[in-house]
C-alpha cells in the first residue's frame, strides 16, 4: 500500500445516525454485529489502518442508545457529534466539528469492507483536483428505469460510463460544507456529499474502487459483508 504520507492527519466524518430502516433489524444497523464487533466499529477501523488517518468525527442520533456502551466512545482519537434528520445534516454536524481542517473525508458508518489501497488512491486525488472525489464502482448489469411508481421496465439506462458511488468520498471542507448547506437550504434531491457539489455547479473526481466495497443495506449485505471482511483480514494478516 503507497502511503499518502504527503496528506497525513486526515479527518474522517462518519454520518451514524440513521436507523437502517431497509435492514428490518431491531436496532440501527451500524450496531449490528460481524463478529466481535459492530459494523460501526468495523467501518472505524479500516479507516484507522490507514496511516493518514488521525482523527474520526461521528455523528450520532440524537437519542442514539448504543454509542456510549462502545470502546470508541472513550478512544481519545474520536468526537462523536449529535447528527441530523437527514445524512446531509449529519455530515453537516461532522464538519462544524471538523472547522480547520483543510480536507474531509466522509465514509458510510455501513462499509465496513475498505480496502486501503483504495483509501490511498481516493487521499492521492487532492494532487489532481481542487474540488475532491469519490471512490466509485462501474456498473456490470444492464440498468433499467422502472415506470414511475409501477414495477414495469420504462426504458433500459445506457450503462456507458454508469457508476456506483461509494464511500469515503473526500472533498475541501470550506466547500463540501458551502455546497451542504445550499443544497439543504434549496430542499436539493442529495444521497451523498458529491451530489450537493454538482447540485453547485462541480465535478468531482470518480476514482475507480472495489465493487466489493458494500454498503450494508438490506438483511442480505450483512453476511456478504462478513465474507469480504474476512477475505480482507485474511489479506493483511498474510
Ligand atoms: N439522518 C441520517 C441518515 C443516515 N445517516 C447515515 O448515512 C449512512 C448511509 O445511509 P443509509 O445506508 O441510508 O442508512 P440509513 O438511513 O440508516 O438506512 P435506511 O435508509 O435503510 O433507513 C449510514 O451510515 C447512516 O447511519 C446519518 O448519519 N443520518
Ligand atoms: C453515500 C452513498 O453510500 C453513496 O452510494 C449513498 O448515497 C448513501 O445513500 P443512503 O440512502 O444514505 O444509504
Amino acid at each position: 500500500m503507497n502511503t499518502v504520507s504527503s496528506f497525513a492527519d486526515v479527518i474522517a466524518v462518519v454520518p451514524a445516525a440513521g436507523i437502517g430502516s431497509r435492514m428490518q433489524a431491531t436496532c440501527p444497523k451500524q450496531y449490528l454485529t460481524i463478529g466481535q464487533h459492530t459494523l460501526l466499529e468495523h467501518s472505524i477501523a479500516r479507516l484507522f489502518s490507514h496511516p493518514a488517518i488521525k482523527q474520526v468525527i461521528i455523528a450520532v442520533s440524537p437519542d442514539d442508545q448504543h454509542f456510549a456502551s462502545l470502546p470508541l466512545a472513550s478512544d481519545p482519537r474520536v468526537i462523536r457529534v449529535v447528527g441530523g434528520e437527514t445524512r446531509a445534516e449529519s455530515v453537516l454536524a461532522g464538519l462544524e466539528a471538523a472547522q480547520g481542517a483543510s480536507w474531509v473525508l466522509v465514509h458510510d458508518a455501513a462499509r465496513p469492507c475498505l480496502h486501503l489501497d483504495d483509501l490511498s488512491r481516493l487521499l492521492q486525488i487532492r494532487e489532481q483536483s481542487r474540488v475532491g472525489g469519490i471512490l466509485a464502482a462501474p456498473v456490470r448489469d444492464t440498468m433499467k428505469r422502472g415506470e414511475p411508481g409501477k414495477v414495469a421496465i420504462a426504458h433500459t439506462v445506457e450503462r456507458e460510463d454508469l457508476w456506483h458511488a461509494l464511500t469515503p468520498q473526500y472533498f475541501p471542507h470550506a466547500l463540501l460544507t458551502a455546497c451542504l448547506t445550499r443544497a439543504l437550504n434549496e430542499n436539493a434531491n442529495i444521497t451523498d456529499e458529491a451530489s450537493a457539489l454538482e447540485y453547485c455547479g462541480y465535478h468531482p473526481v470518480l476514482v475507480s474502487g472495489r465493487s466489493d466495497n458494500i454498503k450494508v443495506t438490506r438483511p442480505e449485505d450483512l453476511a456478504l459483508a462478513a465474507f469480504y471482511l474476512s477475505q480482507i483480514q485474511l489479506k493483511e494478516s498474510a
